[in-house]
Parts: structure tokens; sequence; C-alpha cells
């Protein structure tokens, strides 16, 4: 019988961040590991470390055991969407925001870099004037 598999992004995956509602992802899948955390051996503070994260390094390098690994399928609660995008700063705009809105929040975030390209520029003329 086919099985329907639940995708989540990263970014709602990421939102499960506390110890009582906390989602990890390894090797693209989803776990929901809430009801784990205070019975992990590692403690709950490295697994919370890895949430928005891929933890698949992370969970490999702590040299879990078969019985950690077989531990961690009951927790799974679908698969990472790896369609949508990981960088939150793509959505940073919300629906309905058109060019101009968007171009007074890149000029609001990169202000410095106009102002420093014209600082050099005014301390170089100002040094080669001051040769001649
Ligand atoms: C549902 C997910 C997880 C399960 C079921 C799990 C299970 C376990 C178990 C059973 C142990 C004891 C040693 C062993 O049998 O391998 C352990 C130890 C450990 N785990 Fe996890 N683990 C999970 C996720 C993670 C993650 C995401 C990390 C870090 C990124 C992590 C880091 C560690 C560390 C550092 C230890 C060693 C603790 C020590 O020896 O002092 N675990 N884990």
């Amino acid at each position: 019988m086919p099985t329907i598999t639940k995708l989540y992004s990263m970014q709602e995956a990421s939102q499960h961040n506390t110890k009582e509602d906390c989602w990890i992802v390894i090797d693209d899948k989803v776990y929901d590991v809430s009801s784990y955390m205070d019975e992990h051996p590692g403690g709950d503070d490295v697994i919370l470390e890895t949430v928005g994260k891929d933890a698949t390094d992370g969970f490999e390098d702590a040299g879990h055991s078969d019985e950690a690994r077989e531990m961690l399928q009951n927790f799974c609660i679908g698969e990472l969407d790896t369609s949508s995008p990981v960088i939150p700063e793509l959505e940073i705009y919300p629906k309905g925001t058109d060019s101009s809105q968007k171009l007074m929040a890149l000029t609001k975030q990169y202000w410095a870099v106009p102002v420093v390209v014209a600082g050099i520029s005014v301390i170089v003329g100002f040094l080669y004037l001051r040769k001649k």
C-alpha cells in the first residue's frame, strides 16, 4: 500500500525550537523529539542547538549506537521539503510588498555601503589635491 509522506520546510521545522516542542532534521527526515528530550543521554541542549539546521553531522559525530538509530525512527514525522528555501532571508518580505517598498527595505539595510564609498572618495580626493 502506498504511504503518504508529509513534507516540512526547514523554516517550519525551525519554529519547533523549545524543549517541550522540538523538531530536528537528520538525513532529510524530520523528527519530533519533544518527548525524548528529558531522556537523551547526551542532554537536551545538544539537541536544541541543532534546531533549524541539518543535525546529520552532529548525530553522526556523536557515534550513536544501532539502538539509538532504531529509537530515532520512532520519532520520524515526515521528510524535509528540499525544494523550499533554506535561507530565511529569501522570505523576509510579506506578501503584497511592492518593489518600491523592497527598495526602501534594502536601502535601510545597506545604507552604509554608499556612505563608506563616498567617504573613501573624499579622503582619496583630499590626499590627491594636497600632493599637487
Ligand atoms: C531522536 C534523536 C536522538 C536519539 C534517539 C539519541 C539517542 C542517544 C543515545 C541512546 C545515546 C547514548 C549512547 C548511544 O547509545 O549511542 C546518545 C548519546 C549522545 N547523543 Fe544522542 N540521540 C539523538 C539525537 C542527538 C543529536 C541531534 C545530537 C547532537 C547533535 C546528539 C548527541 C549525543 C551525544 C553528544 C551523546 C553522547 C553523550 C555522552 O556519552 O556523554 N544526539 N544519544
